[in-house]
């Protein structure tokens, strides 16, 4: 039992109020509760002076005398007392008659103690009244808490008792059953509290009469309607439970219900608003889709589909990534981060897909991020078809910059063109050509077969121009009949005569129109970027008046806006002109150059060197014509009679072999087994006695096919030498792998061999490394006995150079071997 007395160190003491009318025995009342440690606040005599002190002192107890002075005894007062001050009052009186008692006990007092009493009886009584003071204070604290969250709680609490009958009603169930100021409560809960059904409006039970009579908690229906007390009806939601004492006997029970009218509309709303969704989703003119977070559609709507050309079934689950041209990924990935980062809150941007045809649907898609509970949920996209548009675009992009006419590109176009060009040439360092190009004599064409038959001849030139020009070139039509063509990587002149002799090849094919057969010839400026100017217009005038020279030339001619230029052009147009016919006309001829076996002092053998007799150009060496014969087809069938040539001359030699240089192009080519072959047997001369000369650049193709032909060469017992060692990669790997029979050496390392400490290293070197392999030496352009000597010192095998002889016609040779070997002395 706690105690309330004075305890070291605790509060002061509970103060008690004497009410005592007897001054003697008021003053020994106070010496014994002063001597249980007591503190006595204040003494009186009468019940007004007892409520007034009461009032005052707030005492902890008070001991009251029934029969005091004054018309009010102290039944009265201590009922005062403790109705208004919630002070314990202990009765202490010489009379117990029973009707005192009882006014006494229903005062709710806290003890009744008749005099004489003991001091332990006083003590006892008082301990015991303060502990029930201090119980029911808690009590009424803890009440007050209780009421006041009842108060304050959103929801409507009603308490019952086990009948039904109401006994309390927070503010707020007041308010829900329009029913204050107490005028709920002694009310049964089922007349108070009307639920009906939202839907059918029939009546149903009280919640709380299930409660009670189930003994359990019980949920209100969900869609019940409560009738409040004014009439009005409030959709309610909540439940009832029971409330059973220690001995467990229902004491009652709890309805705690709440007004779900904001609920009701917020879920109303959130239904229509996706009802809304989803109907401007499915029924929306855009397409619009959900699509993951790993780009997966995860709904899509009829717009969609039919801008995407896909069903529905063909697009859920397909990663949107997969439908356009990878390349765009990378800027659209950049604008989906931004989202996903909250640094923006949706994002438009054009997007391509690639229809079931292959062509492209061009979009502008506007995304947007869903999130929920703030996490990234899915994108919404809306998608706008801008095929028609972009279509139109492209359609008014043509009439801007194409001539309706032919389909080419106009001059508008033109003119950016060159300035494109400009800025990448400079960039690469590269050099350009613009071709300008017109008809010869078109306006007869016009004049004599109509203006209709004019265009359609336009229209071929067209088409033959762009199909002469590689995909890189580029072609226009300036009007009239004036064309423009640009050829980037141009490296020399000679390069644009490449393009043009096809251009004028195709132009002069006769074309049919309008019944005839027409052709028609081409004139041609040409200028050339930057040798000549810097800036598309000139570049264009520069074109144009070299035009105008050829024009005024005769036409059917091209000229370069620099005369030298066009005369290395007429030079080279007269070569190829002459090239296709001189083997027939026996132009060519070989001269020999004697390869003399330095260990015999021997001529063993001697390598053919083509020369061209041309009829106006005088003679020709194979460095003026070969390039032009192998741009112009000529390589190979001029390659096969050389072959025939040297193996038909050489037979006649007597132990002295022929050498031939064979290009990668006759290996590509010609049949090179089969010619060489027939050159043998054709000259009955013995395979050992052809060399054919190979360089580096075959072996660094690394074909399988120019290796099998080397191996069968072999076989025929052809000997094979790798010609221009010291040039090149001049790589010893490529001596060590195919293990030619011979290496000759390039004259140009021998020039300083006996002079450069450097190139005679070199030289040594390459001679010991090819013996080692077993390959025997020849060096060229040999033409002093210091070089001859340095390289017999070195152990070279053969030599070959002016220091014997020039390459010379076949009989001069053979007058010459004839000479050297029975002299057996070098020319000088
Ligand atoms: N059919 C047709 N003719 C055109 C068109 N535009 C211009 N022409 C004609 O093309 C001709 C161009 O003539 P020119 O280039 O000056 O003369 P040419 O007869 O070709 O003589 P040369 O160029 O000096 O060899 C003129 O008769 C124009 O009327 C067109 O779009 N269609």
């Amino acid at each position: 039992m706690n105690t309330v007395t004075a305890a070291p160190g605790s509060p002061a003491p509970p103060s008690i109020l004497v009410v005592e009318d007897e001054a003697v025995v008021a003053m020994d009342l106070r010496s014994q509760l002063e001597d249980m440690c007591y503190r006595v606040c204040a003494i009186a005599d009468n019940a007004r002076e007892a409520i007034s002190l009461a009032h005052k002192e707030r005492p902890g107890l008070v001991l009251m005398d029934i029969v005091i002075k004054g018309a009010m005894d102290g039944i009265e007062a201590a009922a005062q007392i403790g109705r208004s001050l919630h002070i314990p009052v202990i009765f202490l009186t010489a009379y117990s008659d029973e009707s005192m008692v009882e006014r006494a006990a229903r005062t709710n007092a806290y003890g009744y103690l008749t005099k004489p009493f003991q001091a332990k009886e006083l003590r006892a009584a008082i301990e015991v009244a303060l502990h029930k003071a201090l119980l029911e204070r808690q009590l009424r604290e803890s009440e007050q808490w209780f009421a006041a969250t009842l108060r304050c709680v959103g929801d409507g609490v009603v308490a019952t008792r086990s009948d039904g009958v109401v006994r309390f009603m927070n503010p707020v169930a007041e308010a829900l059953l329009s029913c204050g100021d107490g005028q709920g409560l002694d009310r049964d809960i089922g007349e108070l509290m009307q639920l009906r059904d939202r839907l059918t409006g029939a009546p149903l039970e009280s919640p709380v009469h299930r409660a009670l009579r189930g003994q359990t908690v019980v949920g209100i229906d969900f869609g019940s309607m409560l009738l409040a007390c004014d009439g009005t009806q409030v959709p309610i939601d909540d439940s009832a439970s029971p409330i059973r004492g220690d001995d467990g006997v229902a004491l009652g029970a709890v309805v705690v219900f709440r007004d779900v009218r904001e609920r009701l509309a917020a879920e109303a709303k959130l239904r229509q608003s996706e009802e809304r969704f989803r109907n401007a989703f499915h029924f929306a003119p855009v397409g619009m889709a959900l699509v993951g977070l790993d780009h997966r559609f995860l709904q899509v709507n009829g717009a969609l589909s039919t801008i995407l050309g896909r069903s529905e079934a063909e697009l859920l689950g397909v990663n949107q990534d997969t439908l356009g041209p990878p390349s765009e990924l990378g800027p659209e990935r950049e604008r989906l981060n931004q989202l996903l980062s909250g640094h923006a809150e949706a994002t438009q941007f054009e997007k391509r897909y690639r229809n079931i045809d292959g062509g492209y649907i061009w979009t502008l898609a506007s995304v947007s991020l869903l999130r929920q509970d703030g996490e990234p949920l899915c994108y919404l996209w809306q998608v706008h078809d801008l095929t028609e548009r972009k279509n139109a675009e492209y359609r008014l992009a043509r009439m801007a910059y194409f001539d309706p006419l032919t389909g080419l590109a106009n001059r508008a176009w033109l003119s950016e063109e060159i300035e494109r060009k400009i800025v990448q040439a400079r960039r690469r360092h590269h050099c350009f050509a613009v071709v300008f190009l017109d008809l010869d004599h078109f306006k007869q064409i016009n004049d004599s077969l109509g203006h209709e038959a004019g265009d359609e001849m336009l229209q071929a030139v067209a088409a033959k121009l762009t199909g002469a020009l590689r995909e890189t070139d580029a072609v226009a039509r300036l009007g009239g009949d004036e064309f423009v063509m640009l050829l980037p990587e141009i490296r020399a002149a000679e390069d644009v005569l490449a393009v043009t002799d096809k251009v004028q090849q195709e132009c002069t094919r006769a074309v049919r129109i309008a019944g005839h057969d027409i052709s028609i010839s081409v004139s041609m400026g040409v200028s050339l970027f930057p040798d000549d100017a810097q800036d598309a217009r000139t570049l264009l005038r520069y074109a144009d008046s070299a035009l105008y020279h050829a024009k005024s030339d005769g036409r059917n001619t091209l000229k370069f806006y620099r005369p030298e230029l066009t005369a290395r052009a007429v030079r080279r147009m007269q070569l190829g002109a002459g090239l296709h016919t001189a083997v027939q006309r026996h132009e060519f001829e070989l001269f020999y150059q004697p390869v003399v076996s330095l260990a015999g002092d021997l001529v063993s053998s001697a390598e053919a060197l083509v020369r061209w007799h041309h009829p106006s150009l005088g003679l020709l060496m194979p460095s003026q014509f070969i390039a032009l014969a192998e741009e112009s087809g000529m390589a190979v069938p001029l390659g096969d009679w050389v072959l025939q040539e040297a193996c038909r001359q050489a037979a006649g030699w007597d132990a002295c072999g022929v050498a031939v240089n064979v290009s990668p192009r006759q290996f590509k080519r010609g049949n090179l087994l089969d010619t060489v072959r027939r050159a043998l047997a054709a000259a009955a001369l013995p395979p050992q006695c052809l060399c054919i000369e190979i360089t580096e650049d075959l072996l660094l193709e690394n074909s399988e096919e120019n290796l099998e032909t080397i191996a069968a060469l072999r076989e025929m017992g052809v000997t094979i030498a790798i010609d221009d060692f010291g040039v090149g990669y001049s790589s010893l790997s490529y001596i060590r792998r195919f293990r030619p029979e011979k290496m000759k050496i390039d004259c140009s390392l021998i020039r300083n061999v006996a002079t450069d400490s450097g190139d005679a290293e070199l030289v040594r070197a390459a001679i010991s490394m090819a013996h080692a392999l077993k390959v025997s030496v020849v060096a060229e352009g040999v033409e002093t006995e210091a070089q001859r000597l340095f390289l017999d010192g070195e152990g070279c095998d053969m030599v070959q150079g002016f220091l014997y002889a020039k390459a010379q016609p076949a009989s001069v040779f053979e007058a010459w071997r004839a000479d050297y070997g029975s002299s057996r002395h070098p020319a000088r």
